[in-house]
C-alpha cells in the first residue's frame, strides 16, 4: 500500500506519516524542504517520541521523500498511490494543486483504481477546498470522469505537535492525544480504514468542536499571552487571568456548540477541561509566535474567532471573551509573520475599523464591531 502526503512538518511526520507507516501504508513525503526531503530520503526513517513523563520513543521506518519541484514525479507517484493526503497549511493548498491534477489525469489515463485525497488541515471543508483548487487547475482532468474514481473526504486532525529544536532535524516529539475524523460520507465504498481514524457519516459536529474549542482556545493563549510579552502557551496558561480568558472564550463557543449540535454538556465541559490540560502539558514548549501564526486567517470570517462569534451572537449568546481574543490578535505585530506584518500595516494605513471591516468581515454598523475595538484600545501596544 502506498501513500503520498505533502507536507513532511511537524504534523506531517509527527502525526500523518506516523499513523499511516503503523497502518501498513510505504509513505512518501512530498516537501519544497530541501534539506527535509535530502534527510528523509538518505535515511528513510525517522523518530516519534511522546511528550509525556515515559517520553516514550517510536521509530518510523520505510519512508521516501520527493521534491515538491519535480512536478512530474510528484504526479507519478499520486498516480500509483492508494491514499494521498496533505498538510502543508491551508494556504499552500493552491501552490500543490498542480501536481494533484497532473497525477489524478496520468492516473485515469492508465486506468489506476478510485483514490481518496484528505487535507488535514486546520480549516472547514480543507478537501473540498483542494478540490476545488484541483479542477480549477489547467491541467486537471474532465472533472465528471475523475468523479466516480477521485474523492476528497474532509477530516478533522487534533494533535499539538509545536515548533522543533532537536539536534536531529527529522525527530519530532508530539502530545500523546490525538484525534482524525474523516468524513465516510464521501468515501467510495470498500475502504481500507487507516487505523487510529475515526470514520463518520457526518464530519460538520467535528470539525466544528475540534476548530471551535482546540483552535479557538488555543489562539485566545498565543494572543493574549503575546500581548503580555509571554514565549510559550505554557508560560501563558500559568497567567490566571489568561487561563480565565482561554476558559471564558471556550465556554461562549461550547454554548454555541451545545445549542448547534446537540453535545452533551457535561461531556462538552469536561472536552474543555482536557483541552486545557493539553494546553499546559509541561512537557511541551509551544511558542505563542506559532500558535498565533498567520493572524489573517485566524481572524477571517470562517475560522476559529469570527465564525463562532457571529453563530453565537446570532443565537442570542454572550461573546466578549471572544472579541476579547480578536482585539488581542489585532494586537499580534511578530515581525516574522508576512499576515501579522500586512495586518498591522493596514491597521496603520487604513486605521483600525477598516482593518476590522476587512479582516474578520464584521461591519462597523455591527454591534460586534465596537466591542472589538474596545477590546483591541484596551490592550494599549504594551499590553
Ligand atoms: N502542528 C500542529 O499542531 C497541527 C495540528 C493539527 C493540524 N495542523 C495543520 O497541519 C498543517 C501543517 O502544519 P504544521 O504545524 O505541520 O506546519 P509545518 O510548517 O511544520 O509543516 C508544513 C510543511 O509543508 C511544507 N510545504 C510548504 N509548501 C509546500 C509545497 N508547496 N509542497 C509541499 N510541501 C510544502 C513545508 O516545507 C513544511 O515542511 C496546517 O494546516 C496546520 O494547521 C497542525
Ligand atoms: O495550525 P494553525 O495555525 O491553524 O493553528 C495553530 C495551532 O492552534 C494548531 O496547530 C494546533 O496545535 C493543532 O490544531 C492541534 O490539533
Amino acid at each position: 500500500m502506498k501513500a503520498v502526503h505533502f507536507g513532511a512538518g511537524n504534523i506531517g511526520r509527527g502525526f500523518i506519516g506516523l499513523l499511516l507507516s503503523r497502518s501498513g501504508y510505504d509513505v512518501q513525503f512530498v516537501d519544497v524542504n530541501e534539506k527535509l526531503v535530502a534527510l528523509l530520503q538518505q535515511r528513510r526513517e525517522y523518530t516519534v517520541t511522546l511528550a509525556n513523563e515515559q517520553a516514550e520513543s517510536a521509530v518510523v521506518r520505510g519512508v521516501g521523500a520527493i521534491n515538491g519541484n519535480d512536478v512530474g514525479l510528484v504526479a507519478k507517484a499520486i498516480a500509483e498511490a492508494d491514499l494521498v493526503t496533505t498538510a502543508v497549511g491551508v494556504g499552500v493548498l493552491k501552490h500543490i494543486a498542480g501536481a494533484i491534477a497532473k497525477g489524478i489525469a496520468l492516473r485515469l489515463e492508465r486506468d489506476g483504481g478510485p483514490l481518496h485525497i484528505i487535507a488535514c488541515e486546520n480549516a472547514i471543508g480543507g478537501s473540498t477546498q483542494l478540490k476545488e483548487l484541483v479542477f480549477g487547475h489547467p491541467d486537471a482532468p474532465d472533472r465528471d470522469k475523475a468523479s466516480g474514481v477521485i474523492a476528497f473526504p474532509d477530516a478533522a486532525v487534533d494533535r499539538i505537535v509545536p515548533i522543533q529544536h532537536h539536534e536531529d532535524p527529522l525527530r519530532v516529539t508530539v502530545e500523546p492525544f490525538y484525534e482524525w475524523v474523516v468524513d465516510a460520507s464521501a468515501m467510495h465504498g470498500g475502504y481500507r480504514p487507516v487505523e487510529g481514524v475515526i470514520y463518520v457519516d457526518k464530519l460538520q459536529p467535528y470539525i466544528e468542536r475540534k476548530l471551535f474549542t482546540v483552535n479557538t482556545g488555543h489562539c485566545c493563549a498565543a494572543y493574549h499571552g503575546y500581548v503580555q510579552g509571554y514565549e510559550t502557551i505554557q508560560q501563558s496558561m500559568k497567567d490566571a487571568a489568561i487561563a480565565s480568558e482561554v476558559r471564558g472564550a471556550l465556554q461562549e463557543t461550547g454554548a454555541f456548540l451545545i445549542r448547534q449540535y446537540g453535545f452533551d454538556g457535561s461531556e462538552h465541559a469536561a472536552y474543555i477541561d482536557r483541552i486545557l490540560e493539553r494546553f499546559r502539558n509541561p512537557h511541551l514548549t509551544d511558542e505563542v509566535v506559532r500558535v498565533g501564526r498567520s493572524p489573517i486567517r485566524k481572524l477571517s470570517p470562517n475560522d476559529r474567532l469570527v465564525r463562532p462569534a457571529l453563530s453565537a451572537y446570532e443565537m442570542g449568546l454572550e461573546v466578549s471573551y471572544l472579541t476579547a481574543a480578536m482585539g488581542a490578535a489585532l494586537r499580534f505585530d511578530f515581525a516574522e509573520d508576512p499576515e501579522a506584518v500586512e495586518l498591522q500595516a493596514s491597521i496603520s494605513a487604513q486605521g483600525l475599523d477598516a482593518a476590522i471591516e476587512k479582516y474578520t468581515g464584521i461591519t462597523r454598523n455591527h454591534p460586534l464591531h465596537a466591542q472589538i475595538r474596545a477590546a483591541y484600545e484596551s490592550r494599549g501596544a504594551a499590553g
